[in-house]
């Protein structure tokens, strides 16, 4: 039997900051630590976290935009490192990625046809009537109309450039779109439109998504699983239904708890875990998440706690929470306590640290 689509293993992404001539050691930023996770054919996975915890990091590491430090990227089982150049342009081929801004990602001196019969037209020479029936074709799949071909990216909306940006990842075909953001600069009503196009892809086409965002009400409706993103490390992976009714990270159930929830009479935090991520320069020992975390213990300080799964098919890294299945049953007094500790430091008048590079 054939593996996952797209399997990413120990991922690891250290951007040095530069060097002093007598300094020995270079400071890095550690922007992906240590990240696994696996993609099947026609799923979607979500990646979420706080602004800077590496989720396009991961993006540009799977698209090869930049080189891992350590790890690696499989593509149906082929590590894509070790390919040559011609080989890896096949492979490349089957990865597109939507970005957040359709507007500066697309070339504003050319048309929408030839935005998205250019990545084609980048493997093979098109002669103008084929080039014209694929924009059509392409426009009409993206819920557009086949004249607008012959207009500029300044001629469109968000929402249609964003379509366009879709249309021209589509070109080419791939089993893999990586969409970065792909939604977060447009209104909700537009938002909705483009997520709806993108399930109906998937239903007609067989692709798969990794749809990153800050968005956890996006990542209810478009996600299959979603993993949860730390400082750079995966904190929790699961079914998206699963995690929603019940986070088990203690971030996890902070992000939760922090979402704006259309439910009024929902108890909810402000932004509870706002402006509190500590450097990625210097991360913190043991769990990244233990200056923060209300059920810390001792060994939180000292061990990085691995991902390990739940009874549930979860997985989750969490020296409290994730070996202890019982405490899956009685979460209740838990969540409360760290969602009431993570309040306080909320607050300003607590909040005494926000870290920077
Ligand atoms: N080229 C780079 N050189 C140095 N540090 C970088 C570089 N690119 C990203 N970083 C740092 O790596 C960390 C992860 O950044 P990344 O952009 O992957 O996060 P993110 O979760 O996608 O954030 P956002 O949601 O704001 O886009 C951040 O601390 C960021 O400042």
């Amino acid at each position: 039997m054939r593996g996952p689509l797209l399997r990413v293993e120990n991922l690891t992404k250290h951007y040095p900051l530069g060097a002093g001539l007598l300094k020995k050691t270079i400071p890095v930023v550690r922007a992906v630590e240590d990240v696994s996770f696996s993609v099947e054919a026609g799923e979607t996975l979500c990646i979420v976290g706080e602004s800077g915890c590496g989720k396009s990091t991961v993006a540009r590491l799977l698209m090869r935009l930049v080189e891992p430090t350590a790890g690696r990227v499989l593509i149906e089982g082929t590590d894509i490192a070790g390919l040559k150049k011609h080989a890896l342009r096949g492979f490349r081929r089957r990865m597109q990625m939507v970005f957040q801004d359709p507007y500066s990602s697309l070339n504003p001196r050319l048309t929408a046809g030839q935005i998205i019969t250019e990545p084609v037209e980048n493997f093979e020479r098109l002669k103008r009537r084929r080039r014209q029936a694929l924009a059509a074709d392409l426009l009409r799949k993206v819920g557009l109309s086949p004249e607008m071909m012959h207009r500029l990216p300044s001629e469109l909306s968000g929402g249609q450039r964003q379509r366009l940006g879709i249309a021209r990842a589509l070109a080419l075909e791939p089993s893999l779109i990586i969409a970065d953001e792909a939604v977060s600069a447009l209104d909700v009503s537009v938002q909705a439109q483009i997520l709806n196009l993108l399930m109906n892809l998937q239903e007609q086409m067989g692709i798969a998504f990794i749809f990153i965002s800050h968005d956890l009400r996006v990542v209810e409706h478009i996600g299959h699983r979603v993993a949860v993103m730390y400082l750079g490390r995966i904190v929790e992976l699961a079914p998206c239904k699963t995690l929603f009714a019940k986070p088990v990270h203690p971030y996890t159930e902070a992000l939760l708890a922090a979402a704006p929830v259309p439910d009024p009479t929902r108890v909810r935090l402000e932004a509870p875990v706002k402006g509190e991520v500590p450097s990625p320069i210097n991360p913190p020992s043991g769990c990244a998440f233990h200056p923060r975390c209300p059920l810390a213990v001792e060994r939180c300080r000292t061990e990085i706690p691995p991902l390990v799964p739940m009874a549930d098919g979860r997985l989750v890294a969490c020296h409290v929470r994730a070996p202890a299945a019982e405490i899956l049953t009685e979460p209740a007094a838990a969540v409360t306590s760290s969602v009431a500790h993570l309040a306080r430091l909320s607050d300003p008048a607590v909040s005494h640290r926000t870290t920077e590079i």
